[in-house]
């Protein structure tokens, strides 16, 4: 039996070991997301991949473009024959930087923004390597003490992404080995002077993470105040639509099932009238709890607007359905909510239908089912009418 009751959080927050309060400290500040030990909501991720792109972009053109500029720098202070040799390697350089900029101006993965990043850091940590190779001894000269400063700019730029600690920690890993690629090969690693480097590089690598990691906070902080609902943080109508909207592509590509259905709590107005709004506001957070508890994680669920749920689920045909949504409508009957000296029961009413065609007439369709659920007596879910399951 599904018997569950709900405390105040302070009184759950209070019986809480040392241990656990940790973790929900670390949950509550999004640890999981932020060290990149749980996915990212799909759609959260193309925004994040538009969001890294435009960066990569934006800095593709500004190396390409202020690169050849030091050339004139380069005639002045250089030998000849170093001089050359240094053109060429910027030349190259912005080439290759200007061919990123022009290839990122469209993006639709995650992945593809964060191969685009390692292309962006891994490309000047080599024209530093070739600088170091260009010049070598050379670079021992005081006036060229501004040449052996791109490593430091290179890692300092990290900082303008959002990335997750995992992310972040490959990603200036990466580059960092690539900029000792030269030491590493002539064993210069261990050298003080090369010690001294990579302490530099990894403070400034430390910071550049945090950065990293406060960006993707706000943007998920963001994001989730504009996709759920604060209240029973379940998606809110736009979000649940919008994600609707692509599983019915998805299901009608592949000749899938997928249904909708919607729920009402019953006599709700009596819960709020008799034991106040906050107890009116505890039925609706277990009974959002009550259907993420029931329904898979590839189901979709939202709060369609006051005391009214939706619920979409892929690959499932409304026989299935029909039994899931009794299970939850028996559950619900069991709940139990306590405020004060109050034990608050309730009941829901649900319409069931197949999603066809468009989700705006399908939410409709379900709409009139549950209008005549509540008609029937509510605490029960009826059925869209079978000539409405066929595509209208
Ligand atoms: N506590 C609380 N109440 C809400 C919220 N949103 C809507 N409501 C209330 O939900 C109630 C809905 O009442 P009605 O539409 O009359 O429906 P009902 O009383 O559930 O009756 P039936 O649906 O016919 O069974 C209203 O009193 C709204 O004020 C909310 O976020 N919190």
């Amino acid at each position: 039996m599904n018997r569950k009751t709900i405390k105040s959080f302070d009184d759950n927050h209070l019986n809480l070991s040392l241990w656990q309060q940790l973790i929900f400290l670390f949950e509550s500040v999004r640890g999981y997301e932020l060290f990149g030990l749980k996915q990212h909501p799909s759609d959260f991720n193309l925004v994040r991949a538009e969001y890294i792109n435009s960066r990569v972009r934006l800095l593709a053109l500004l190396f390409a473009v202020l690169t050849p500029l030091w050339i004139p720098v380069d005639y002045l202070i250089l030998p000849w024959e170093h001089f050359q040799q240094m053109v060429v390697a910027r030349i190259v350089f912005s080439l290759v930087l200007l061919w990123l900029w022009v290839r990122t101006s469209y993006i639709h993965s995650l992945d593809k923004a964060r191969t685009r990043l390692v292309v962006l850091m891994v490309t000047p940590a080599l024209f530093h390597l070739s600088t170091q190779f260009i010049l070598g001894e050379y670079l021992l000269d005081e006036r060229l003490a501004s040449y052996t400063f791109l490593p430091f700019l290179i890692i300092a730029i990290h900082c303008v992404f959002p990335l997750t600690l995992k992310e972040g920690i490959l990603l200036a890993s990466f580059t960092i080995i690539t900029l000792s690629t030269d030491e590493l090969i002539q064993q210069r690693i261990l050298t003080l002077a090369s010690l001294n480097n990579l302490w530099l590089l990894g403070v400034i690598m430390g910071i550049a993470i945090w950065a990293q990691l406060s960006q993707l906070h706000m943007q998920l902080k963001l994001f989730e105040q504009a996709t759920t609902d604060s209240l029973t943080r379940l998606l809110n109508r736009r979000s649940f639509m919008s994600l609707v909207e692509n599983e019915l592509s998805r299901a009608e590509r592949y000749h899938r099932p997928l249904t909708m259905a919607l729920f009402d709590l019953d006599f709700f107005k009596k819960v709020n009238d008799t034991y106040g709004h906050q107890a009116g506001d505890k039925v609706l957070i277990r009974f959002a709890e009550l259907l993420k508890e029931e329904l898979r994680t590839t189901d979709i669920i939202g709060r369609f607007g006051g005391e009214e749920f939706i619920v979409a689920l892929p690959e499932t045909s409304v026989t299935e359905a029909y039994k899931v949504i009794e299970r939850i409508l028996t559950n619900c009957r069991q709940q139990v909510v306590e405020v004060d000296e109050h034990r608050i029961q309730f009941t829901a009413s649900a319409g069931l239908g197949e999603v066809l065609v468009d989700v705006l007439s399908s939410i409709n369709h379900v709409d009139e089912a549950l209008y005549s659920a509540k008609e029937n007596g509510r605490d029960q879910v009826a059925l869209v009418k079978a000539s409405r399951s066929l595509a209208e």
